[in-house]
């Protein structure tokens, strides 16, 4: 069960920085933004100060108050719609490898592990320490075949007050003896299991979600994808797999389905596309699988560290974006090489730069761009975009606090960086300093995170 926290109905002020739309980004300087106790954001005021908010809404007189100092901001949380808990050991460790040769060299023995509940316990609660570190509010994680180890996962998040999609892994074939389903029957009851436990700690799933997880179409006959589909539709879970990640990859889903038109098909002939799917990569998907996937409402995770790191490809971002698929952002640790959403918005904004130089300018991100799919984008594609992803009235605080290091004239860091990798002289407007934050910032500059108005991270500078 979480941890019982009663939350001081607060009120945070500040600039606020939110994407309004995919190519625009709303940056309110001395704003006030009133959290209730159950977290939801009551009022939205721009170009205030603490006085008149308290003239204006009297009954919040007596609210705790949170001066955001310096030269930061407030930024929604980041929403990282596709990761691997158990992979974070390997974290930059892929060598030459592409993804065949890197499941089986990397990833299976690595996950196999967590059968022993106790590593289970070290390396999952270090990653979600480890992404609410980095500002990342919202989770779809895939853990591993293990019922045991899935539903820690859920309780650490739980316990810890990040919002996760969590999946048993499903792998009922192609992948070794020692780890694998045994049959489809162990394979549904497996994930039922996970789903029922799941499911009864956290009844509302304001926090904890289960998700249905076949691992890609290779590790699962047509029958246990099929069986899985049901088992979705029956639960009415969510489902994430992997797609058109890698070409080898589908030549191997061409052999493997002979009968199936695509490697889209396969998964729509299981009844596993739904609006309620996360496909990630779909490097190489075809125009008409795209239009399948818009059509059966299914969302794409983008996944560029990884899809450079294991040499996948770059996926082609702008194209999806402009037939109206909705994107989000995913770490993939650890085929992608690092926990944090920022450094992921930097890597989608250079794999389009990339496209860019083939497919001519029109295919480049912009900054604001990258932080939408960060955000809203990503809310999208895990189902909670009402609750999250922008400061409006009705929405939850899902949010990380930003400072930037600040470089006071005349003066001289003597030796002291802790306050991060961003220097700010003074004179950067604030669009400026987003912009600084999101080409050079780290973990050190998110200094609080809160979920649904909970302080779920904080570093020494919160509040210095
Ligand atoms: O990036 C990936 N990570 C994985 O663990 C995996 N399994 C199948 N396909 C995969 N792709
Ligand atoms: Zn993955």
């Amino acid at each position: 069960m979480a941890a019982s926290s009663s939350i001081p109905k607060t009120i945070y002020l500040g600039t606020f920085v939110h994407c309004v739309s995919l190519s625009d980004l709303e940056i309110g300087e001395n704003g006030a933004i009133g959290v209730d106790e159950n977290g939801i954001i009551r009022f939205v005021e721009k170009d205030t100060e603490l006085g008149h908010v308290h003239e204006k809404h009297p009954d919040w007189n007596n609210a705790e108050v949170i001066h955001l100092k310096g030269n930061g901001f407030y930024f929604p949380g980041f929403i990282d719609t596709h990761t691997h808990a158990p992979q974070h050991p390997n974290t930059g460790l892929f060598g030459k490898t592409t993804l065949l040769d890197w499941l089986d060299t990397y990833t299976f023995p690595m996950e196999a592990s967590f059968s022993d509940l106790s590593r289970a316990q070290t390396i999952y609660s270090n990653f979600v320490s480890r992404t609410l570190s980095h500002g990342t509010t919202t989770c779809a994680y895939y853990a591993t075949v293990h019922v045991p180890a899935t539903n820690l996962l859920a309780d650490i998040c739980l316990q810890r007050g990040q919002r996760a999609l969590v999946g048993r892994v499903c792998m009922n074939t192609m992948s070794p003896e020692y780890y694998r389903d045994q049959s489809i029957d162990s394979a549904i009851a497996d994930s039922k299991a996970s789903i029922d436990y799941i499911r009864s700690i956290d009844p509302t799933g304001d926090i904890v979600k289960p998700i249905v997880t076949p691992r890609f179409a290779p590790s699962c006959t047509s029958d246990c994808l099929s069986a899985l589909g049901q088992l979705a539709k029956e639960t009415e879970a969510h489902i994430q797999t992997h797609i058109s990640e890698n070409k080898n990859e589908n030549a191997l889903v061409k052999e493997l389905f002979p009968d199936s038109k695509s490697y889209t098909d396969v998964y729509d002939t299981a009844g596993l596309l739904t609006p309620k799917t996360i496909l990630a990569h779909g490097v190489h998907l075809s125009q008409e699988e795209r239009q399948v996937i818009k059509d059966r409402g299914a969302k794409i995770s983008h996944c560029p560290a990884s899809n450079t790191a294991i040499t996948s490809g770059c996926a082609p971002i702008r194209e999806f974006l402009d037939m109206g698929l909705t994107v989000g952002l995913g770490t993939d640790v650890s085929g992608g090489f690092s926990p944090s959403i920022l450094e992921e918005c930097r890597q989608a904004i250079w794999t389009s730069r990339f496209r860019a130089m083939h497919d001519g300018d029109e295919a480049k991100l912009s900054t604001q761009e990258a932080l939408y799919l960060a955000t809203r984008g990503g809310a999208a594609v895990v189902g909670m975009e009402d609750r999250v992803g922008g400061f409006e009235v009705g929405k939850e605080w899902d949010a990380q606090m930003i400072r930037l290091g600040e470089v006071k004239e005349g003066g001289d860091r003597e030796g002291r960086f802790d306050d991060g990798p961003v220097d700010v002289f003074g004179w950067e407007s604030a669009e400026d300093r987003v912009n600084k934050w999101v080409y050079s910032g780290d973990d050190r500059n998110c200094v609080a995170v809160w979920v649904k108005g909970r302080l779920v991270h904080r570093t020494a500078r919160f509040r210095d």
